[in-house]
């Protein structure tokens, strides 16, 4: 979170002059809208359980609901994804709501959705600290009061911050015994127990983040467990938790100056139970499920939006509460929270269009004014001096006067009482139809209490019968058993009986099998050796046959031997013979060659001479 090099009390101080000038001017005040967000988270476990698949794109600033032909668009101040986490989405959205908090504006922030879309994860996360430190899951209220307390610390001359919690639910219900407009003057409950109270703490003075952290944890536990007890329906309830900032900062003049600025975290009901144009919707009816504030919530923001005269405020506590955040003098920023996936279309879609027409309320912030000693003095002066003239003025004409002013006051108060008296009236009617209702189902109750009564004493003697068969079942039964133990232990007697025979018999043919081995094996040796005897006989013939071929052999070779001897001597005598006889024609050859040579010299001369 950065806060630049300026602080947050110079901002706020160059703020409250740019609007002392405005205002010194004479313009009207500024007109600006409600500031409008939404948030989708991922998918849940149930959602992908479910199979249910994403429907929902979005854009730094619109977002995209698929249904097929075409996408339906939105477009809002702001769209956060489910990669948004909490630290960035109380930088975007809450850090310039703290800064005007801080320059004495008030300021509301309500989260609003269906069940489970993240609501409570928005505005409460997780509240755990570790070491003083605030969790990466911690939601938009402890990281209010984390970072107020360290920017007052740090800037502030001197300040308190007084925080409150309370719990609106089951609104048809409180409306009814709840007497007590102001929720402040409300005392503190066990709420777990008393249904459709609006409960909740009166202010309380807090010196630390840790405080209020715990101020809202005791409410929350007793909501979660009021819920438990009362309605499984988590979502019935809604929560305002509000911190007020008193800064006092000493003008130059040495004056004293008391700056209240007031800022309204509301994490609302489910939004499940209301129709797209803010009209209870048949499902909602037929469960008795309204949940009327939500309801004049949303009939509240349609007036507003079509800039209707009479604006049903006073209809519910939650609209009378939230009032001057709607269209009223505070700054107000809605979160609305939506699920990805498709089993929620029609939901989102009525989230959406319930925060698209949101968008159009205007408001016109004012700071509070600053009240100074020397004013605060003034006006506690002027109302005793109006108190001594009521009071001077009753003495003298002896009987009961006032003022002009005081009179107009009594007169408005006693209008507002006849209001009240006539809210009351009608609350009265509805609730004299509903106990005429209950006295119809009383009736009812009692006729189905006495045919129950009827039922029952039929059940005990169906019952008796019952017993009275089941008993001899079970004495049939154990007779079954009992000749059934019988037959058995008969059984097991013969079995053992065959048993013990086999096993003797298997011993006599075991000692016969030793003796026939025996013989077999002694007859078997006899064989071995005969054969053995016979087959050395065998192989000495055969070495003496053998033998006597082979000496035979050997002379035939012998002599064949001799003859080679021979013809090999005659041989090599043919071979000299052969040398002898070619040397001799060789030397034929060469007398041959010289005779020839002669002759033809001869007969070359004589050729020469001729010529
Ligand atoms: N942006 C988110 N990121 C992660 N988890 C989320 C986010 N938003 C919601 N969840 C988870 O979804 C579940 C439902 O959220 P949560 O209880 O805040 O819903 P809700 O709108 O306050 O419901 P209800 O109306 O019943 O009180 C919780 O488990 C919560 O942790």
């Amino acid at each position: 979170m950065s806060f630049g090099s300026e602080s947050g009390l110079e901002r706020a101080r160059k703020r409250r002059r740019s609007n002392e000038t405005i205002m010194k001017n004479g313009e009207k005040e500024k007109e600006i809208n409600i500031q409008v967000v939404v948030r989708c988270r991922g998918r849940i476990d149930r959602e992908i359980a479910a199979n249910s698949p994403v429907i929902i794109k979005t854009t730094p600033r619109e977002i995209y609901v698929r249904q097929p032909p075409a996408d339906k668009a939105y477009t809002f101040d702001r769209v956060y994804g489910p990669d948004a986490d909490q630290a960035r989405i109380f930088d975007h959205i809450v850090i310039p709501i703290l800064h005007e908090v801080k320059a004495g504006y008030n300021c509301t922030l309500f989260a609003y959705g269906q069940t489970s879309t993240g609501k409570t994860y928005t505005m409460e996360g997780d509240l755990n600290t570790i070491d003083g430190l605030i969790s990466k899951e911690a939601g938009i209220i402890p990281r209010t009061l984390f970072s107020l307390f360290r920017d007052l610390e740090a800037d502030a001359q001197d300040f308190s911050v007084k925080v409150s919690y309370i719990e609106l639910y089951n609104e048809d219900l409180k409306d009814l015994l709840s007497s007590v407009d102001d929720p402040r003057k409300l005392k503190i409950q066990d709420e777990g127990t008393k249904k459709g109270i609006l409960t909740g703490h009166e202010e309380v003075l807090v010196k630390n983040a840790n405080d209020g952290i715990r101020v809202l944890k005791q409410g929350s536990i007793k909501r979660h467990a009021s819920q438990t007890n009362y309605n499984k329906n988590s979502s019935r309830s809604h929560s305002v938790f509000s911190i007020t900032v008193h800064i006092k900062e000493t003008m130059p003049d040495g004056e004293d100056l008391l700056k209240v600025g007031k800022l309204n975290l509301v994490d609302l009901a489910g939004s499940e139970c209301i129709g797209r144009s803010g009209a209870e919707n048949n499902r909602a009816k037929e469960a008795g499920n309204i949940n009327k504030s939500l309801l004049t919530l949303g009939r509240c923001i349609n007036a507003l939006n079509e800039r209707c005269l009479h604006i049903p405020f006073r209809e519910s506590k939650l609209t009378r509460l939230l009032q001057d955040s709607l269209g009223g003098k505070t700054k107000t920023c809605i979160i609305a929270t939506i699920s990805p996936a498709k089993i929620s279309y029609d939901e989102t879609i009525s989230t959406l269009d319930y925060a698209h027409r949101a968008k159009n309320i205007r408001n016109k912030p004012v700071a509070n004014q600053r009240v100074t000693k020397k004013a605060l003095i003034k006006e506690y002066i002027s109302e005793i001096e109006r108190l001594k003239m009521d009071l001077l003025a009753t003495r003298e004409k002896n009987g009961c006067f006032m003022t002009n002013e005081s009179y107009q006051a009594l007169m408005d108060e006693n209008q507002s009482r006849k209001d009240e008296i006539e809210e009351l009236r009608k609350v009265n009617e509805s609730l004299m139809v509903q106990v005429q209702e209950l006295r119809k189902d009383q009736v009812m109750l009692e006729s189905l209490r006495n045919e129950l009564a009827n039922q029952y004493t039929k059940m005990q003697v169906y019952q008796a019968k019952i017993d009275d068969q089941i008993s001899s079942l079970v004495t049939e039964t154990e007779g079954h058993v009992n000749s059934q133990n019988q037959a058995i232990s008969a059984c097991q007697n013969i079995v053992k009986e065959k048993t013990d025979k086999e096993v003797r018999c298997l011993k006599e043919h075991k000692v016969m099998l030793n003796k026939i081995i025996e013989e077999e094996n002694s007859k078997s040796i006899k064989m071995k050796e005969e054969l053995l005897t016979n087959i050395s006989k065998y192989l000495n013939n055969f070495t003496n046959v053998q033998t006597a071929s082979l000496k035979n052999s050997f002379g035939k070779v012998y002599d064949s031997i001799k003859e080679n001897t021979r013809l090999e001597a005659n041989i090599t005598a043919l071979e000299g013979m052969m040398t002898s006889n070619t040397r001799y024609f060789n030397d034929l050859k060469e007398i041959a060659f010289k005779t020839g040579q002669k002759k033809l010299v001869d007969s070359q001369q004589n050729f020469q001479l001729k010529r």
